[in-house]
């Protein structure tokens, strides 16, 4: 057996422990695997004194209270960054970097921001950049992308990235949980990010597209191009209607190759039930990658937790192990491409609609008048309950349309005093086959 694989573990949260107890559990299956024993050379974290029921798993393993002390602690072959965020993270990932260290991180908000720099000094170091568990959890999406898809042109790819969010709209839809109350639980079982608005709102969603999608198309994608729009104003009634209509509410990343541009977008959406999408439930992730030669594959696993998250870290630790080193987007820096972003504006597709109005009569034929003047065509309305001079929900599901011309309709019917609360629009995705 060749000299062990040392590793320095920056954070001891939810992955970092779940790493610790993965190593415990399979350390000799590994190095049978590896030919090298991955030993946890040194540790950091916030409060050294915490108890982390990991038994003694980390007996005789030093300690730093400094990220950066630890990348540089000369036993540490390898940094894994499991603190998240922008701050203490990346010092510490550039630290290792700098001293020619590979990195394994599950840090998604650092690599939409920093990527790109991260993937150079990666490169000019000579060492890998693994992000595995940064993006849809335990399932090896970026090895799919990465290896398994390297004959194909992707066209598109899409699916449900976040697993907390997923896990509120399930409750919501299964149990009649409030928002609040899933949210809390999804915390409790570690499946949200530090700060959650970023799980409701769709922004780690959208961290993790923008990861894809610059490796599914070979070109750098700026998290700030991506269209997000979260789930908070989701409710119980647009879930029961979405039901009604044989449609699914999950938020869902796409990004798509069209002639007006890459379209890269996160927004909660109406799934057809029929579709595999649609059911990939509670904290499961599903993404479906189409590749022009492959078609179209689809995965679902786990997308956050201990357990699963640990999986996708120890996999990358396992390609350092071997040796195995690729570009962070699959091509050199470099020889990355440029990709132009189509606005949301040109997104042409059906949309549901729900309005609050004062059920009176013409209130309808005033709608209608708007969607007739912005060319928009009405594919079904439905009007619930029976309450004259008081609010009634009205959905109106429409046949394709321009995103431009939705949005000026929506301007002009939330501005009519007879609609009671701004109108939720919800987009229907058509996802053949998946
Ligand atoms: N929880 C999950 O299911 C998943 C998390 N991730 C990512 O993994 C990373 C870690 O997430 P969790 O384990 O959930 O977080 P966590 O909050 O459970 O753990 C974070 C750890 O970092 C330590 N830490 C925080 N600030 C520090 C500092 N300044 N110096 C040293 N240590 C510090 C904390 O003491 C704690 O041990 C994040 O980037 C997250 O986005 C990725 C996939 C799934
Ligand atoms: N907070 C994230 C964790 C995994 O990336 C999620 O809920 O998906
Ligand atoms: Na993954």
């Amino acid at each position: 057996m060749t000299e062990p694989l040392r590793l320095g573990i920056a954070g001891l949260g939810t992955v970092g422990g779940g790493l610790v107890r993965l190593l415990d559990a399979h350390g000799d299956r590994l190095a049978l695997r590896t030919g090298r024993r991955i030993e946890i050379a040194a540790v950091c974290a916030r409060d050294k004194t915490k108890d982390r029921g990991l038994g003694h798993a980390l007996d005789g393993v030093r300690w730093h209270d400094d990220a950066v002390a630890l990348a540089r602690d000369a036993q540490v072959d390898v940094l894994v960054e499991l603190i998240g965020g922008n701050g203490v993270a990346k010092d510490a990932v550039e630290a290792a970097l700098s001293l020619g260290k590979p990195v394994v991180t599950a840090n998604k908000a650092l690599l939409a921001h920093d990527g790109l720099a991260l993937a150079r000094a990666a490169e000019r170091a000579g060492v890998a950049l693994n992000f595995e568990a940064a993006v849809a959890g335990g399932i090896p999406v970026v090895k799919a992308l990465r290896e398994g898809f390297a004959g194909n042109r992707i066209n598109a790819l899409f699916g449900i990235l976040n697993g907390t969010s997923n896990y509120i709209l399930t409750s919501m839809a299964a149990t009649g949980a409030s928002f609040e109350s899933a949210l809390a639980e999804a915390q409790a079982l570690g499946y949200a990010e530090a700060d959650p608005s970023f799980d409701v709102d769709g922004v780690d969603a959208a961290h993790k597209l923008s990861l894809l999608a610059s490796l599914a198309f070979a070109a750098p994608v700026d998290f700030s191009a991506v269209y997000v729009e979260g789930i908070r104003r989701i409710t119980a009634l647009d879930i029961s209607f979405a039901h009604e209509l044989g449609f699914r509410i999950k938020i869902l990343g796409i990004a798509r190759a069209t002639d007006h541009g890459l379209e890269v977008r996160v927004h909660p959406a109406m799934v057809p039930e029929g579709t595999a999408l649609a059911h990939v439930d509670g904290v499961y992730n599903g993404v479906v990658i189409e590749g022009d030669f492959v078609d179209q594959m689809v995965f679902e696993g786990r997308g956050a937790g201990a357990g699963p998250t640990a999986s996708a870290v120890m996999a990358d630790i396992v390609d350092i192990a071997l040796g195995l080193k690729l570009p962070l987007y699959g091509v050199p820096v470099d020889r990355l491409g440029q990709i132009a972003m189509a606005s949301i504006d040109r997104r042409i597709g059906a949309c549901y609609l729900r309005l609050s109005v004062v059920d009176r009569p013409g209130v309808i034929a005033d709608i209608a008048a708007i969607l007739r003047d912005e060319q928009v065509s009405i594919e079904s309305l439905l009007q619930r309950g029976r309450a004259p001079g008081e609010a009634v929900p009205v959905v109106i599901v429409t046949h394709e349309v321009e995103e431009a011309a939705m949005r000026r309709a929506l301007a002009r019917m939330g501005a009519l005093a007879t609609v009671l609360e701004p109108p939720t629009m919800i987009r229907i995705e058509e996802i053949k086959r998946a």
